[in-house]
């Protein structure tokens, strides 16, 4: 038998598994890592976050990623040879940071590595296929480690007729669903996405769907005019006057319409779609007054979505992502959703900014040890998320 068949086997067998979650985010800020000691499976199972970390990527990097993620035409050279740099370069910082943190490569059960996307694209109509393409090789972070990877957690999602995101909606349920209150978990990453968590007394559908824009537009326009990656704090949104009327073009878009399950990405809210507009309808503003837009457009689309699936119910609202920092976005959403108790997201127990790298521990977990889960709103068949890559 192969002995890491024999190895897995053992390790599936286990209580409780040391799991590293990978998480790489559209943001492109770099790698977050997190060492966790998961217990159990599927409703009972806990994570608890020993060990946490981000390594960022350089500007070089950084760049040759920015010039293959959401493009529709890329260099095929650069992408072949960043699929397996950065498997590489994953196993070799996973090394750094189990030497750091003084654990030995004994000591962790299984990687999970979610990848970096480089395009996403649900179906432009319905009943098309959905498709989604994540990149980072796990054979070479196996190899690099010497640990069992999962990796490439979107794809069965897809397979089932999901367009392969949020996953959120799946950890958010098992791990976050309370018995007599209901809950929203709002992520601000590049893209904002929810999980909505009625009580389960009250018998409601979970729903789980991106609401569009958090912080890539924003973003984009920070780079342009003040050569800065992100609005820090919301200082320059702050500063600016919101300019209403572009806000309702930009929400006219057909995304804000189409009901839920749903996803986007970068592919198709990028600044240039707000800048042709603005000319098409004659509009000029100053570099404060355009981050201030965006920032609102950011807050009114999510509000859209809270106001459809939890009209004036009351339920806490826990943030996680790194638009919790943005002020002037969080201020806008706590004065537009009054029925919400705001609550950072570490208060369920799990550091914010960990959460997606645990996420993906709790995937692999499932994958080797659980009875697999429906995906809320798009199968009752009970499916497994990810794929495996032995050493060896
Ligand atoms: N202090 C801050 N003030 C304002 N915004 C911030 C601050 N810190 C981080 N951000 C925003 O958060 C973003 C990073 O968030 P996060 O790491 O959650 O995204 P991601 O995981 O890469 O994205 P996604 O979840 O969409 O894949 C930054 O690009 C920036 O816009
Ligand atoms: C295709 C893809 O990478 N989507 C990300 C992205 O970032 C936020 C939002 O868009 C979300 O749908 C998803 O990530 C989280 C981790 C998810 O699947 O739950």
């Amino acid at each position: 038998m192969n002995k890491n068949i024999a190895k897995l086997r053992e390790i599936s067998e286990k209580p409780e598994r040391i799991i590293l979650g990978l998480m790489s985010g559209t943001s492109l800020d770099g790698l977050d890592i997190v060492l966790s000691k998961v217990k159990g499976t599927g409703k009972i199972s806990t994570i608890e976050v020993l060990h946490f970390i981000t390594i960022g990527y350089d500007s070089v990097l950084r760049s040759r990623l920015e010039a293959i993620q959401s493009k529709e035409k890329v260099d095929m050279r650069v992408l072949t040879y960043l699929h397996t740099e950065l498997g590489d370069l994953y196993g070799a910082w996973i090394m750094d940071a189990l030497d750091e943190w003084g654990f030995e490569i004994e000591d962790v059960d299984l990687i999970a590595s979610h990848g970096q996307t480089v395009y996403h694209a649900p179906a432009e109509t319905e009943g098309k296929l959905n498709a989604t393409f994540q990149m980072t090789d796990a054979d070479h972070i196996a190899q690099r480690t010497g640990i069992i990877t999962i990796s490439d957690f979107r794809q069965k999602h897809t397979a089932v007729g999901g367009e392969g995101a949020p996953l959120a909606g799946i950890f958010d349920e098992v791990m976050f669903r309370a018995e007599s209150q209901n809950r929203m978990l709002l992520n601000l990453g590049g893209i904002a996405n929810f999980t909505w968590l009625p009580s389960v007394e009250s018998g409601d559908q979970v729903i789980s769907a991106d609401t569009g824009p958090a912080n890539t537009l924003v973003n984009e326009a920070m780079q342009k005019y003040f050569e800065q990656s992100y609005d820090e704090d919301g200082n320059t949104a702050s500063k600016g006057t919101v300019h209403s009327e572009l806000v309702r073009y930009v929400l006219l878009e057909p995304y804000f319409r189409k009901p839920f399950p749903k996803t986007t990405g970068q592919e198709d809210f990028r600044l240039t779609y707000v800048e042709e507009l603005m000319e098409g309808h004659q509009i000029e503003l100053s570099p404060e007054d355009l981050v201030a837009t965006l920032t609102a457009i950011t807050s009114q689309s999510i509000c859209r979505s809270v106001d459809e699936v939890a009209g004036d119910q009351e339920f806490e609202c826990y943030v996680s992502g790194g638009g919790v920092h943005n002020r002037t976005l969080m201020d806008d959403l706590r004065r537009r959703i009054p029925q919400a108790d705001f609550k950072p997201f570490d208060e369920l127990g799990i550091p914010s900014d960990a959460k997606e790298a645990a996420m993906m521990a709790f995937f692999a977990n499932e994958l080797v040890a659980g009875e697999g889960f429906s995906i809320p709103g798009i199968t009752k068949e009970k499916v497994h998320l990810g794929k495996i890559s032995l050493p060896g």
